[in-house]
């Protein structure tokens, strides 16, 4: 599934290719009519590499590769300007170094960003004068901090706000939409690498109304969090926990057989009816357990889980059974 993220790594990144490409045509002509055939052929250079790489994300719309080239491309043009055309071409570094925090991490842009301004300082330090020089680095050095802050807020903001999107506030399991981009992620994977293989376990708690009639909600709030964290600390760090509605909830375990899922289910079971949840509540869960057969969709899968956690329940609960 398609995120806003995305949308703007790949907005981000054909602007910058297409500026950059755009950018260079004034200057491969004027370089073409005065014959400075050096100069032009960088320049020429840095123009088919850059319209490349906007064709290619245009089409792909990947930006993971793309991202990374496109802030090389932006530092060895920086270099190069500087270093060819001269000093008086300095102000060329301002929009390179803001370029890279659209491109890369806070931590990487701000570690790339001060060694290419280490070198550009060596190279230019003969030439200007030491008023000049502050200036230069004082701007420079404020220019990389005010990015830095910016785009390392901006990346926390965005984190946040995906965990919002994703994670179930009561229980800290991920949420039905996010169950929803996993099961795409990983048929899509599945289909790809038929050898590979994947389950998914569905999870009921047994007679939780009762446990709401007889404690109130609060406990039973308390239960369906504890539920949680006992499944969480059991099931590996690859594996997601997802709430798909009420007190029903999805495991999906990758690289993982029908017998495999089968056991690890037994697993989750008997740890919920080890755990103590709150006094008087004898917790227990059925589950239902399905391997992804290849061709069938996301929503058939997962219909063949939730048939098996049926049968659990109609054998009389506290149960795990398979497709
Ligand atoms: N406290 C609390 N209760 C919830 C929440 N979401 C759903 N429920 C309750 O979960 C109960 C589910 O009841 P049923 O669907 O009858 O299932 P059950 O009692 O577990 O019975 P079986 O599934 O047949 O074992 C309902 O009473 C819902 O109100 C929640 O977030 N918090």
């Amino acid at each position: 599934m398609k995120t806003i993220k995305d949308d703007t790594d790949v907005l981000v990144v054909l602007i910058l290719s297409g500026a950059m490409s755009l950018g260079m045509v004034p200057f491969l002509i004027i370089r073409y009519l005065s014959r400075e055939w050096l100069i032009f052929a960088l320049d020429a250079g840095a123009f088919f590499a850059t319209l490349t790489l906007f064709l290619y994300v245009y089409v792909t719309r990947k930006t993971a590769v793309a991202r990374w080239l496109v802030a090389i491309l932006c530092v060895v043009v920086m270099f190069l300007t500087v270093h060819i055309k001269g000093i008086e071409n300095l102000m060329w570094i301002y929009p390179g170094l803001a370029a890279l925090f659209f491109l890369l991490i806070p931590n990487v842009a701000l570690a790339i960003g001060s060694v290419f301004l280490l070198i550009v300082t060596i190279m230019v330090w003969p030439q200007v004068t030491p008023a000049v020089l502050a200036q230069f680095l004082v701007t420079t050095i404020s220019l990389l901090l005010f990015c830095f802050a910016f785009s390392y807020r901006a990346r926390k903001q965005q984190q946040e706000l995906s965990s919002l999107a994703t994670v179930d506030a009561l229980t800290g399991a991920e949420n039905r939409r996010a169950l929803e981009e996993a099961l795409l992620s990983v048929t899509g994977r599945l289909s790809r690498y038929p050898e590979q293989r994947a389950s998914v376990l569905m999870i009921d708690l047994d007679e939780f109304k009762t446990i709401n009639d007889t404690f109130g909600h609060g406990v039973g709030d308390a239960v369906l969090k504890s539920f949680s964290e006992t499944i969480q600390s059991r099931i590996r760090a690859s594996d997601g926990l997802y709430r798909f509605g009420g007190e029903e909830f999805v495991v999906i375990a990758e690289h993982t057989s029908l017998k495999e899922a089968h056991h690890l289910a037994e697993t989750l079971r008997l740890a919920i009816e080890q755990s103590s949840v709150h006094d008087g509540v004898n917790l227990t869960i059925s589950l239902g357990v399905a391997e992804y057969s290849p061709g069938e969709s996301s929503y058939q899968w997962l219909g063949r889980a939730d048939a098996a956690l049926y049968r659990a329940k109609q054998t009389g609960r506290n149960v795990s059974c398979t497709a």
